[in-house]
């Protein structure tokens, strides 16, 4: 009391306006990325990070609770303990296990879904009406391993996905037009990283569809330009790593993004990593894979039915099919 006189039933209010909490499993390189943007675009009202390492997760906490000063204002909580997630309107998983240089990638795959077996039924149990939103790679087998052990409708259940693909291939086209990403539209769906399906009737920059006026000789050389901004989103990945050993500021934004559209209702489309069974002739069994999808307060509220060539759907149902066979291996 010594510093303000209170002015009576100022501060609790009678209608609390909506307290949105934000929890970040995974306090890596990605997951601290994602929260320091949360942090910075004033995303939550709580954010509350999780890691198995207790001495880096505290030091994460302080050193983020250090920049309050030029921060709006957080509460920023961290713990070892899962209970601290409780009522979480959104869970973001970065948990994974680092790629042991020269592991199978299904080695890595069995590792990260023993970890999602530890790390799932605690949130879904701690927040039952939260949204999963996962990153951890191979991101769109734990995106379905996630929606298995969570129980939770699929709506609720989205994985990064080619989001930051999209972001990467937006970049290189605006860099190549000389204009400004936000005004690329790009989709790169179906599974992330090496087998993606970039969409070349999606693109438009300005509204202006990149194929449409091309005339035929002008259009082959646009597709050679396209596939080879495609084949750069993939290389540019490997090149990263190789300079800097991880990935974690575009992730980080792109991650952020898709928790802005979802916590305030933004209903815009991105390509992010949903239960694609049924749509485009995928229908093997039930498979996450990108397609652009309307995100909002209630998680995935539609998947757009964008054009395909033949060829694409084809490489959709094949992207589909690899990733079935995986998940048959899993036995979930
Ligand atoms: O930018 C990245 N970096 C990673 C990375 C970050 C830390 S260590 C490796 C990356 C980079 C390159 C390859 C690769 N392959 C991989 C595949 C399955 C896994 F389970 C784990 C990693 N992963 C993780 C990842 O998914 C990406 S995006 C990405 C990857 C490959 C092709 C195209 C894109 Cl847009």
């Amino acid at each position: 009391q010594a510093f303000f006189k209170p002015i009576s039933g100022a501060a609790s209010p009678s209608s609390i306006k909506r307290h949105t909490k934000i929890s970040v499993i995974g306090a890596g390189n990605v997951g601290m990325a994602i929260a320091q943007t949360i942090l910075t675009q004033d995303l939550a009202d709580e954010l509350v990070l999780v890691d198995a390492k207790p001495e880096k997760l505290r030091g994460e906490m302080l050193d983020l609770q250090h920049a309050a000063a030029f921060l709006p204002r957080t509460k920023i909580i961290a713990d070892v303990d899962y209970a601290v997630t409780h009522g979480s309107d959104l869970c973001i998983v970065t948990a994974g296990a680092r790629q042991i240089p020269g592991e199978s990638r299904l080695n890595l795959l069995h590792r990260n879904v023993a970890l999602f077996r530890n790390v799932i039924p605690p949130l879904a149990k701690y927040s039952p009406d939260t949204i999963l939103l996962i990153v951890s790679n191979p991101v769109d087998i734990l995106t379905y391993v996630a929606w298995k052990l969570s129980g939770f409708p699929s709506n609720r259940v989205v994985g990064s996905g080619t989001n930051l693909d999209s972001s990467r291939f937006r970049f290189l086209i605006a860099d190549h037009l000389d204009v400004n990403a936000q005004d690329v539209q790009a989709y790169i769906v179906g599974e992330h990283g090496d087998s993606s399906v970039a969409l070349w009737s999606s693109i438009s920059v300005g509204g202006v569809p990149v194929l449409s006026f091309l005339d035929k000789q002008e259009i082959a050389y646009e597709k050679e330009t396209l596939e080879s901004i495609h084949k750069v989103v993939i290389d540019s990945a490997y090149e990263v790593i190789s300079l800097k050993g991880y990935t974690s500021w575009a992730i980080g934004y792109s991650v952020a993004a898709l928790a802005w559209s979802i916590l305030r209702d933004q209903r815009k489309i991105h390509p992010v990593s949903v239960l694609a069974k049924g749509f485009y002739g995928v229908d093997g069994g039930d498979v996450f894979l990108s397609l652009p999808a309307q995100l909002g307060r209630g998680g995935v509220l539609g998947v757009t039915n964008v054009h395909l060539t033949d060829e694409e759907t084809q490489r959709l149902r094949d992207s589909a099919n690899t990733i079935l066979e995986q998940l048959s291996q899993l036995g979930l």
